[in-house]
């Protein structure tokens, strides 16, 4: 099954910055162990934002939940999720 999600960061302010590179350094593994196991299919910055547009290629509703949810950044970010199907006049063979 495939989502887009769209993450938006929002760390403290407070938040000491060797505690955020800590986050994001965790985050960034994690993030490109998923892209190396196919399941997070396209990651891209939304230009001028400290945000991303995602999709994941996932097995069901709970694996997505649960890949999110064990981001690092999880706590910090504000997360929205569009189930995707494929569209009829896609020429795409990989957009199912
Ligand atoms: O930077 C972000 O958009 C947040 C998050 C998503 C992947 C990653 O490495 O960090």
């Amino acid at each position: 099954m495939l989502f887009q999600v769209e993450m938006t960061v929002k760390l403290p302010p407070s938040m000491p910055a060797e505690q955020a590179a800590e986050i994001k350094a965790t985050e960034k593994a994690y993030a490109q162990e998923l892209q190396r196991s196919g399941k997070w299919r396209h990651l891209w910055r939304v230009a001028g934002s400290y945000a991303n547009v995602s999709i994941f290629d996932v097995e069901d509703n709970a694996e997505l939940q649960e890949i999110i949810s064990n981001l690092p950044l999880f706590p910090y970010m504000e997360i929205s999720v569009k189930p995707l199907c494929r569209h009829p006049s896609s020429i795409r063979e990989d957009d199912s």
